[in-house]
Protein backbone atom coordinates (compact mmCIF):
# COMPACT_ATOMS: atom_id res chain seq x y z
CA UNK A 1 0.00 0.00 0.00
CA UNK A 2 1.53 3.21 -0.80
CA UNK A 3 0.42 6.73 0.57
CA UNK A 4 1.56 9.77 -1.10
CA UNK A 5 1.13 13.09 1.23
CA UNK A 6 0.99 16.43 -0.67
CA UNK A 7 1.61 19.17 1.48
CA UNK A 8 3.35 17.27 3.74
CA UNK A 9 6.40 19.59 4.82
CA UNK A 10 4.05 21.69 6.27
CA UNK A 11 1.59 21.68 9.81
CA UNK A 12 -0.98 18.89 8.93
CA UNK A 13 1.61 17.20 6.80
CA UNK A 14 4.63 16.89 9.02
CA UNK A 15 1.83 15.37 11.59
CA UNK A 16 -0.01 13.72 9.48
CA UNK A 17 3.18 11.78 8.17
CA UNK A 18 4.56 11.05 11.78
CA UNK A 19 1.25 9.56 12.45
CA UNK A 20 0.93 7.84 9.23
CA UNK A 21 4.59 6.33 9.71
CA UNK A 22 3.58 5.02 12.92
CA UNK A 23 0.35 3.58 12.31
CA UNK A 24 0.20 2.44 8.17
CA UNK A 25 0.14 -1.61 8.04
CA UNK A 26 3.74 -3.00 7.78
CA UNK A 27 5.27 -3.10 4.20
CA UNK A 28 3.31 -0.08 3.80
CA UNK A 29 5.47 2.71 1.34
CA UNK A 30 5.23 6.55 2.56
CA UNK A 31 5.63 9.32 -0.22
CA UNK A 32 5.76 12.92 1.04
CA UNK A 33 5.66 15.80 -1.27
CA UNK A 34 5.95 19.37 -0.88
CA UNK A 35 7.36 22.50 -2.67
CA UNK A 36 9.98 22.77 0.29
CA UNK A 37 13.08 22.34 0.22
CA UNK A 38 13.10 20.30 3.35
CA UNK A 39 10.88 17.62 2.37
CA UNK A 40 13.75 15.12 1.63
CA UNK A 41 15.32 15.82 5.23
CA UNK A 42 11.55 15.33 6.75
CA UNK A 43 11.23 11.95 5.25
CA UNK A 44 14.96 11.11 6.45
CA UNK A 45 14.02 12.42 9.89
CA UNK A 46 10.94 9.95 9.70
CA UNK A 47 12.99 6.96 8.30
CA UNK A 48 15.16 7.02 11.40
CA UNK A 49 11.49 5.65 13.64
CA UNK A 50 11.31 1.82 13.21
CA UNK A 51 8.55 0.62 11.93
CA UNK A 52 8.44 -1.00 8.65
CA UNK A 53 7.10 1.55 6.78
CA UNK A 54 9.42 2.88 3.83
CA UNK A 55 9.31 6.82 3.52
CA UNK A 56 10.43 8.77 0.65
CA UNK A 57 10.59 12.59 0.29
CA UNK A 58 10.13 15.04 -2.86
CA UNK A 59 10.87 18.33 -3.20
CA UNK A 60 10.40 20.96 -5.83
CA UNK A 61 7.84 22.55 -8.92
CA UNK A 62 6.94 18.98 -9.91
CA UNK A 63 5.24 15.79 -8.11
CA UNK A 64 5.21 13.10 -10.10
CA UNK A 65 7.86 10.73 -8.70
CA UNK A 66 6.03 11.52 -5.34
CA UNK A 67 2.95 9.96 -6.88
CA UNK A 68 3.96 7.04 -9.10
CA UNK A 69 1.96 3.65 -8.14
CA UNK A 70 0.10 5.96 -4.99
CA UNK A 71 -3.01 4.17 -3.84
CA UNK A 72 -4.23 6.58 -1.49
CA UNK A 73 -3.45 10.70 -1.77
CA UNK A 74 -3.95 12.89 0.55
CA UNK A 75 -4.13 16.65 -0.01
CA UNK A 76 -2.77 19.28 2.00
CA UNK A 77 -1.05 21.81 0.15
CA UNK A 78 -1.92 25.36 0.36
CA UNK A 79 -2.17 28.08 3.07
CA UNK A 80 -4.19 28.40 6.07
CA UNK A 81 -6.13 31.08 7.59
CA UNK A 82 -5.11 34.08 9.70
CA UNK A 83 -7.30 35.87 12.26
CA UNK A 84 -10.21 37.46 10.30
CA UNK A 85 -9.96 35.05 7.27
CA UNK A 86 -12.84 33.32 6.59
CA UNK A 87 -11.82 29.83 4.80
CA UNK A 88 -13.28 31.06 1.39
CA UNK A 89 -10.62 33.51 1.57
CA UNK A 90 -8.12 30.68 0.26
CA UNK A 91 -9.97 30.14 -2.76
CA UNK A 92 -7.52 32.56 -4.49
CA UNK A 93 -4.42 30.47 -3.74
CA UNK A 94 -5.52 27.17 -3.04
CA UNK A 95 -8.06 27.22 -6.28
CA UNK A 96 -4.77 26.98 -8.51
CA UNK A 97 -2.80 25.03 -6.17
CA UNK A 98 -4.97 22.19 -5.85
CA UNK A 99 -6.34 22.48 -10.06
CA UNK A 100 -2.21 22.05 -10.62
CA UNK A 101 -1.87 19.28 -8.28
CA UNK A 102 -4.96 17.87 -9.44
CA UNK A 103 -3.62 17.59 -12.92
CA UNK A 104 -0.47 15.31 -12.38
CA UNK A 105 -2.58 12.50 -9.80
CA UNK A 106 -4.93 12.30 -13.04
CA UNK A 107 -1.60 11.61 -15.13
CA UNK A 108 0.34 9.59 -13.01
CA UNK A 109 -2.33 7.76 -10.30
CA UNK A 110 -5.56 8.35 -11.84
CA UNK A 111 -6.88 5.22 -10.02
CA UNK A 112 -5.81 6.45 -6.28
CA UNK A 113 -8.02 7.85 -3.93
CA UNK A 114 -7.61 11.09 -3.07
CA UNK A 115 -8.54 12.55 -0.04
CA UNK A 116 -8.74 16.61 -0.27
CA UNK A 117 -7.48 18.53 3.41
CA UNK A 118 -6.59 21.71 1.27
CA UNK A 119 -9.31 24.60 2.11
CA UNK A 120 -12.02 25.81 0.59
CA UNK A 121 -12.83 21.97 1.19
CA UNK A 122 -16.28 22.85 0.00
CA UNK A 123 -14.83 23.83 -3.37
CA UNK A 124 -11.95 22.42 -3.49
CA UNK A 125 -13.23 18.84 -4.15
CA UNK A 126 -15.35 20.22 -6.82
CA UNK A 127 -11.99 21.45 -8.32
CA UNK A 128 -10.72 18.44 -8.14
CA UNK A 129 -13.65 16.52 -9.77
CA UNK A 130 -13.43 18.81 -12.61
CA UNK A 131 -10.35 18.82 -13.23
CA UNK A 132 -10.27 14.89 -13.16
CA UNK A 133 -13.31 14.61 -15.55
CA UNK A 134 -11.73 16.71 -18.26
CA UNK A 135 -8.46 14.30 -17.87
CA UNK A 136 -11.70 11.66 -18.51
CA UNK A 137 -10.40 9.49 -15.42
CA UNK A 138 -12.96 11.02 -13.01
CA UNK A 139 -14.50 8.26 -10.88
CA UNK A 140 -16.69 9.82 -8.25
CA UNK A 141 -16.40 7.02 -5.65
CA UNK A 142 -12.22 8.10 -5.50
CA UNK A 143 -12.64 11.38 -4.32
CA UNK A 144 -13.48 12.58 -0.78
CA UNK A 145 -13.36 15.99 0.92
CA UNK A 146 -11.81 15.71 4.49
CA UNK A 147 -14.41 16.22 7.19
CA UNK A 148 -13.19 14.14 9.63
CA UNK A 149 -11.73 17.20 11.92
CA UNK A 150 -15.82 17.63 12.14
CA UNK A 151 -16.84 14.42 13.29
CA UNK A 152 -13.52 14.23 15.94
CA UNK A 153 -13.84 17.61 17.43
CA UNK A 154 -17.65 16.83 17.74
CA UNK A 155 -17.06 13.63 19.41
CA UNK A 156 -14.66 15.52 21.99
CA UNK A 157 -16.81 18.54 23.05
CA UNK A 158 -19.92 15.94 23.44
CA UNK A 159 -17.99 13.81 25.82
CA UNK A 160 -16.66 16.75 27.94
CA UNK A 161 -20.07 18.05 28.33
CA UNK A 162 -21.87 14.87 29.16
CA UNK A 163 -18.56 13.67 31.08
CA UNK A 164 -19.03 10.33 29.01
CA UNK A 165 -16.22 7.96 27.85
CA UNK A 166 -15.22 9.68 24.38
CA UNK A 167 -14.30 6.04 23.47
CA UNK A 168 -17.92 5.30 23.47
CA UNK A 169 -19.18 8.54 21.77
CA UNK A 170 -20.29 8.03 17.77
CA UNK A 171 -22.19 10.71 15.62
CA UNK A 172 -22.70 11.56 11.55
CA UNK A 173 -21.57 15.30 10.63
CA UNK A 174 -23.14 15.99 7.65
CA UNK A 175 -23.14 18.67 4.68
CA UNK A 176 -19.51 20.84 4.24
CA UNK A 177 -16.58 21.69 6.03
CA UNK A 178 -17.18 25.61 6.80
CA UNK A 179 -19.27 27.60 8.80
CA UNK A 180 -23.43 27.09 8.35
CA UNK A 181 -22.72 23.87 6.08
CA UNK A 182 -21.00 21.84 8.70
CA UNK A 183 -23.68 20.02 10.69
CA UNK A 184 -23.54 17.58 13.75
CA UNK A 185 -26.16 15.17 14.03
CA UNK A 186 -26.61 15.48 17.64
CA UNK A 187 -29.92 14.16 18.06
CA UNK A 188 -28.78 11.12 16.83
CA UNK A 189 -26.08 10.29 19.04
CA UNK A 190 -26.66 7.32 21.79
CA UNK A 191 -26.64 7.29 25.75
CA UNK A 192 -27.02 11.45 25.99
CA UNK A 193 -29.23 13.84 25.71
CA UNK A 194 -29.29 17.94 24.96
CA UNK A 195 -31.78 20.77 26.05
CA UNK A 196 -32.65 22.72 23.01
CA UNK A 197 -30.04 25.21 24.30
CA UNK A 198 -27.12 22.65 24.29
CA UNK A 199 -27.94 21.83 20.74
CA UNK A 200 -27.65 25.44 19.72
CA UNK A 201 -24.36 26.35 21.55
CA UNK A 202 -23.00 22.99 20.67
CA UNK A 203 -23.31 23.24 17.20
CA UNK A 204 -21.91 26.56 17.04
CA UNK A 205 -19.20 25.48 18.84
CA UNK A 206 -18.67 23.34 16.38
CA UNK A 207 -18.97 25.05 13.24
CA UNK A 208 -16.50 27.59 14.61
CA UNK A 209 -14.06 25.23 15.94
CA UNK A 210 -11.60 25.81 13.28
CA UNK A 211 -12.27 29.70 14.11
CA UNK A 212 -11.32 28.88 17.40
CA UNK A 213 -7.88 27.33 17.09
CA UNK A 214 -7.04 30.10 14.45
CA UNK A 215 -7.50 32.65 17.37
CA UNK A 216 -6.12 30.74 19.57
CA UNK A 217 -2.71 30.20 17.47
CA UNK A 218 -3.16 34.22 16.94
CA UNK A 219 -1.60 34.64 13.00
CA UNK A 220 0.44 31.48 13.80
CA UNK A 221 -1.86 29.14 11.39
CA UNK A 222 -4.97 26.97 11.82
CA UNK A 223 -5.99 23.60 13.33
CA UNK A 224 -2.85 21.12 12.72
CA UNK A 225 -2.35 18.20 14.93
CA UNK A 226 -5.77 17.94 14.90
CA UNK A 227 -6.18 17.73 11.48
CA UNK A 228 -3.48 15.66 11.22
CA UNK A 229 -5.38 12.85 13.62
CA UNK A 230 -8.02 13.29 11.96
CA UNK A 231 -6.51 12.91 8.23
CA UNK A 232 -4.46 9.73 9.56
CA UNK A 233 -7.92 8.00 10.78
CA UNK A 234 -9.45 9.18 7.43
CA UNK A 235 -6.92 7.67 5.36
CA UNK A 236 -6.45 4.65 7.35
CA UNK A 237 -9.89 4.18 7.06
CA UNK A 238 -9.28 4.24 3.19
CA UNK A 239 -6.39 1.80 3.34
CA UNK A 240 -8.60 -0.51 5.72
CA UNK A 241 -11.47 -0.46 2.85
CA UNK A 242 -9.02 -1.04 0.42
CA UNK A 243 -7.28 -4.15 2.28
CA UNK A 244 -11.02 -5.55 1.79
CA UNK A 245 -11.85 -4.87 5.65
CA UNK A 246 -15.75 -4.72 5.89
CA UNK A 247 -18.09 -2.17 7.14
CA UNK A 248 -15.39 0.90 7.63
CA UNK A 249 -17.42 3.66 7.79
CA UNK A 250 -16.42 7.32 8.05
CA UNK A 251 -18.35 10.66 6.82
CA UNK A 252 -16.61 12.15 4.06
CA UNK A 253 -17.22 14.83 1.38
CA UNK A 254 -18.57 12.94 -1.93
CA UNK A 255 -20.21 12.79 -5.16
CA UNK A 256 -22.75 10.21 -3.94
CA UNK A 257 -26.28 11.32 -5.29
CA UNK A 258 -27.27 13.15 -2.45
CA UNK A 259 -30.48 14.85 -3.02
CA UNK A 260 -29.33 18.10 -2.00
CA UNK A 261 -26.20 19.08 -3.26
CA UNK A 262 -23.99 16.95 -5.50
CA UNK A 263 -21.23 17.26 -2.92
CA UNK A 264 -21.81 16.68 0.62
CA UNK A 265 -20.80 14.92 3.40
CA UNK A 266 -22.72 11.92 4.75
CA UNK A 267 -21.40 8.52 5.98
CA UNK A 268 -19.76 6.01 3.53
CA UNK A 269 -18.83 2.16 3.11
CA UNK A 270 -15.16 2.06 2.35
CA UNK A 271 -14.11 -0.45 0.31
CA UNK A 272 -11.58 -1.47 -2.31
CA UNK A 273 -12.50 0.90 -4.88
CA UNK A 274 -13.16 3.89 -2.30
CA UNK A 275 -16.93 4.47 -1.59
CA UNK A 276 -18.89 0.98 -1.74
CA UNK A 277 -21.87 2.37 -0.41
CA UNK A 278 -23.30 5.96 0.00
CA UNK A 279 -25.51 5.24 3.70
CA UNK A 280 -28.57 7.33 4.07
CA UNK A 281 -27.50 9.76 7.34
CA UNK A 282 -31.07 8.84 8.91
CA UNK A 283 -33.72 10.13 11.40
CA UNK A 284 -33.28 14.03 12.18
CA UNK A 285 -34.49 16.68 14.41
CA UNK A 286 -36.63 19.75 13.32
CA UNK A 287 -33.42 21.95 13.97
CA UNK A 288 -30.89 19.94 12.15
CA UNK A 289 -33.46 19.61 8.86
CA UNK A 290 -33.48 23.25 9.22
CA UNK A 291 -30.20 23.84 9.82
CA UNK A 292 -29.96 21.29 6.53
CA UNK A 293 -31.93 23.02 4.48
CA UNK A 294 -30.60 26.68 5.50
CA UNK A 295 -27.07 25.61 4.64
CA UNK A 296 -27.74 24.91 0.96
CA UNK A 297 -27.36 28.20 -1.01
CA UNK A 298 -24.12 28.65 0.74
CA UNK A 299 -23.10 24.78 0.17
CA UNK A 300 -24.02 24.89 -3.86
CA UNK A 301 -22.52 28.36 -4.24
CA UNK A 302 -19.41 27.17 -3.16
CA UNK A 303 -19.33 23.81 -5.07
CA UNK A 304 -20.65 26.34 -8.40
CA UNK A 305 -17.43 28.35 -7.80
CA UNK A 306 -15.25 25.08 -7.87
CA UNK A 307 -16.84 24.06 -10.95
CA UNK A 308 -16.25 27.63 -12.59
CA UNK A 309 -12.94 27.76 -11.71
CA UNK A 310 -11.99 25.40 -13.67
CA UNK A 311 -14.33 25.92 -16.74
N1 LIG B 1 -10.11 19.85 5.86
C1 LIG B 1 -9.89 20.32 7.07
O1 LIG B 1 -10.63 19.97 8.00
C2 LIG B 1 -8.76 21.26 7.35
C3 LIG B 1 -8.09 21.86 6.33
N2 LIG B 1 -7.04 22.70 6.56
C4 LIG B 1 -6.37 23.29 5.40
O2 LIG B 1 -5.20 22.55 5.10
C5 LIG B 1 -4.28 23.36 4.36
C6 LIG B 1 -2.87 23.22 4.93
O3 LIG B 1 -2.81 23.71 6.23
P1 LIG B 1 -1.42 23.71 7.05
O4 LIG B 1 -0.74 22.41 6.90
O5 LIG B 1 -1.73 24.22 8.40
O6 LIG B 1 -0.62 24.82 6.25
P2 LIG B 1 0.97 25.01 6.16
O7 LIG B 1 1.20 26.37 5.58
O8 LIG B 1 1.61 24.68 7.44
O9 LIG B 1 1.41 23.91 5.12
C7 LIG B 1 1.04 23.94 3.78
C8 LIG B 1 2.14 23.31 2.97
O10 LIG B 1 1.75 23.31 1.61
C9 LIG B 1 2.92 23.52 0.85
N3 LIG B 1 2.58 23.93 -0.49
C10 LIG B 1 2.13 25.13 -0.93
N4 LIG B 1 1.94 25.10 -2.26
C11 LIG B 1 2.26 23.85 -2.66
C12 LIG B 1 2.27 23.20 -3.91
N5 LIG B 1 1.91 23.82 -5.01
N6 LIG B 1 2.67 21.91 -3.95
C13 LIG B 1 3.03 21.27 -2.83
N7 LIG B 1 3.04 21.83 -1.61
C14 LIG B 1 2.65 23.11 -1.55
C15 LIG B 1 3.71 24.56 1.63
O11 LIG B 1 5.07 24.56 1.24
C16 LIG B 1 3.49 24.08 3.05
O12 LIG B 1 4.51 23.21 3.48
C17 LIG B 1 -4.86 24.78 4.44
O13 LIG B 1 -5.53 25.09 3.25
C18 LIG B 1 -5.85 24.70 5.59
O14 LIG B 1 -6.87 25.65 5.51
C19 LIG B 1 -6.62 22.95 7.85
C20 LIG B 1 -7.27 22.37 8.90
C21 LIG B 1 -8.40 21.52 8.74
O1 LIG C 1 -10.56 26.70 10.14
C1 LIG C 1 -9.61 26.55 9.34
O2 LIG C 1 -9.18 27.45 8.59
C2 LIG C 1 -8.98 25.21 9.25
C3 LIG C 1 -10.05 24.21 9.25
O3 LIG C 1 -10.64 23.90 8.23
C4 LIG C 1 -10.51 23.70 10.54
O4 LIG C 1 -9.82 23.85 11.56
O5 LIG C 1 -11.60 23.13 10.57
Amino acid sequence: MKVAVLGAAGGIGQALALLLKTQLPAGSKLSLYDIAPVTPGVAVDLSHIPTDVEVKGFAGEDPTAALVDADVVLMSAGVARKPGMDRSDLFNINAGIVRNLMEKVAVTCPKALVGIITNPVNTTVAIAAEVLKNAGVYDKNRLFGITTLDVIRSETFIAELKGVNVADVNINVIGGHSGVTILPLLSQVEGVSFTDEEVAALTKRIQNAGTEVVEAKAGGGSATLSMGQAACRFGLSLVRGLQGEANVVECAYVDGGSEHAEFFAQPVVLGKNGVEKVLPYGEISAFEANARDAMLDTLKGDIKLGVEFVK
